[in-house]
């Protein structure tokens, strides 16, 4: 169990190749994940919302924290791979000392939405506490185009680089995810898929420390069409092409949030077993091979950001 993301994150930067940070709601998700990262002798970060906390908590945030912890640590002290548990898009205080607390290995301080000087001042506030009990700290500058905890936004506003160079410097933040032109959820790039990849150069080069990528789910088009054949309704969804998820890696991109694709991956594969298997009632029996494809498309996933075998 890592006790500080920072570590696995400096060695993938200095190194050229990113961490997969993927976000789990249930025992199963984590299962899944983490039975990934061991197959693929990968590190891993393994990430809960504030959602995903007052979901397992069923409410109680300190409940939900304390839970996330145990069950990581449990699972990962049987693990050969280091893993990290990171608190996603912490926006509420109490949430962010809960997960310090209960003993997250990172949290961010998503305070993007805020103008620069807040965010700063919110991020260096975060950093001051979480540094003095030896805990990584994300932040994040510009903002996503979609829905980010129902504050719609419209436009994605893009990262200012020399923002990112008086931001990091001023914050000591440990990590930064620089909005480049991605956006949460399945629906991603009104036209064709672009990322800001100058912008990314020049924040690499301006803050030199390890950087992240959010939004980042590839939307896996086979699975999407599986997902529809069995009754979803996905039609138009859309992700980040693989060849853009390996230029933003090189030029610096070294954690990368994927949630999207095990959802979509889930959803696929729960609707195919379920009408395939209609005498099924056994949860085990339903959600054993929906899991492992879950585990197959992490596998996947941690290949291309080129984390396999540097355990
Ligand atoms: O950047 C990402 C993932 O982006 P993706 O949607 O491309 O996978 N993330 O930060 C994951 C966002 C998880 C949202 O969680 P809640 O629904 O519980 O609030
Ligand atoms: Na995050
Ligand atoms: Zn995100």
């Amino acid at each position: 169990y890592v006790k500080n993301t920072k570590e696995i994150l400096e060695k993938a930067s200095k190194e050229r190749y990113a961490i997969g940070a993927f976000n789990f709601n249930n025992m199963e998700f984590l299962q899944a994940i983490l039975e990934a990262a061991e197959e693929e002798k990968a590190p891993v970060i393994v990430a809960t919302s504030e959602g995903a906390i007052k979901y397992i908590g069923k409410g109680d945030i300190e409940t939900g924290a304390k839970l996330a912890v145990e069950m990581v640590r449990t699972y990962a002290e049987k693990l050969s791979v280091p893993v990290a548990l990171h608190l996603d898009h912490g926006r509420d205080f109490k949430v962010i000392m809960a997960a310090i607390k209960a003993g997250y290995s990172s949290v961010m301080i998503d305070a993007s939405h805020l103008p620069f000087e807040e965010n700063l001042r919110e991020t260096k506030r975060i950093v001051e506490i979480a540094h003095a009990v030896g805990i990584s700290v994300e932040a994040e500058l510009g903002k996503l185009k979609g829905i980010e905890d129902n504050v719609v936004e419209k436009e994605s506003v893009l990262v200012d680089p020399e923002e990112a160079k008086v931001f990091v410097k001023e914050t000591e933040v440990d990590f930064l995810a620089p909005a480049i032109g991605t956006s949460h959820g399945a629906f991603k790039f009104k036209g064709e898929a672009q990322l800001d990849f100058e912008r990314l150069k020049k924040v690499k080069e301006y803050t030199q420390i390890p950087l992240v990528l959010h939004g980042a789910s590839m939307v896996p088009q086979d699975i999407v069409k599986l997902a529809n054949e069995y009754g979803a309704e996905l039609s138009g969804a859309k992700g980040v092409p693989e060849d853009m998820l390996k230029k933003a890696i090189e030029l610096g991109i070294n954690k990368i949030n994927t949630d999207t694709d095990l959802r979509i991956t889930f959803v696929a594969y729960l609707r195919k077993v379920l009408s395939e298997d209609k005498s099924q009632i056994d949860p085990r029996k339903i959600f054993k091979p929906v899991f492992e494809q879950v585990k197959e498309i992490v596998k996947e996933r941690i290949r291309i950001f080129g984390s396999s075998g540097k355990a």
